[in-house]
């Protein structure tokens, strides 16, 4: 598989704080990266600088053989890279259908028949679709931001602790939802998160980040067998 991302020494912050310390990661073509680590560590800092919504102090970003280290949102969205925030941010005050046709709003025209195609792999959805975003349940609504960054066809998704506040058993149905995109939509995916069960039934690998670092590749049957356990320090 070849490198579909390679990040090399990415730096960034807030304003003069630094919070990313030189991050290198590559994500194959068709790969499931998982990024775990505790509150504070940088997880959604790193994805925020990845979809170009912080800027990168230094290093460098190649995403399909294009350096995009300074591009902005919406330019690395057209490349082909969409962000599911953390908090999901869907508007609450719109349909579920208007929720997706927001994901649309950058799409060429020609594109507007994939709400149909997404929605093949979101039933829940459709039984949703005239329901308000706000009355949704926050797996629906997960399942919602998900949907809505499908929408615009994103070789790599950014995604941002997906499980924070969801009840259990949605949360099996977004594990599930994910490994079906994996193998339909061929795309990559890069998730942090907090929640080891979750990231280890998911990712083809993943790193540890600690304090703006990635400190080593975490071995996944090690992971597993400590499942319900926490974090390692
Ligand atoms: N807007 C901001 N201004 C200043 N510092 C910030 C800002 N947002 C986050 N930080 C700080 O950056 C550090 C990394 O935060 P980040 O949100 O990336 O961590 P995280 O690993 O995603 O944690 P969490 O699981 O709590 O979301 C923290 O110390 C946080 O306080």
């Amino acid at each position: 598989m070849s490198a579909l991302l390679e990040v090399k020494g990415l730096k960034s912050g807030y304003g003069r704080i630094p919070i990313l310390f030189g991050v290198d990661l590559a994500v194959a073509d068709g790969e499931y990266l998982g990024i775990l680590g505790h509150n504070g560590m940088g997880k959604t800092t790193a994805l925020r600088t990845l979809m170009g919504h912080l800027p990168t102090t230094d290093g460098s970003v190649v995403f399909a053989g294009k350096t995009i280290t300074h591009l902005k949102p919406h330019e690395r969205s057209r490349l082909g890279i969409g962000l599911v925030p953390q908090g999901r941010e869907i508007f609450p005050d719109l349909s579920v259908m208007e929720n997706l046709r927001m994901g649309l709003a950058a799409a060429p025209k020609e594109d507007r028949g994939v709400i149909d195609t997404v929605l093949q792999d979101f039933p829940r959805l459709v039984r949703l679709l005239d329901r308000r975003g706000g009355a949704l349940s926050g797996g629906e609504q997960q399942l919602l931001a998900l949907a809505r960054c499908l929408c615009t066809k994103p070789k790599l998704i950014l995604l941002d602790e997906p499980t924070e506040g969801i009840q259990p058993s949605i949360i099996e149905e977004i594990i599930e939802t994910l490994l079906a995109l994996k193998t339909r939509w061929k795309m990559s995916l890069i998730v942090v998160e907090q929640n080891l069960e979750f990231i280890t039934s998911l990712s083809d690998r993943i790193l540890h980040i600690q304090k703006g670092r990635i400190t080593e590749e975490l071995d996944r049957e090690t992971l597993l067998a400590r499942e319900g356990q926490m974090i390692p320090s």
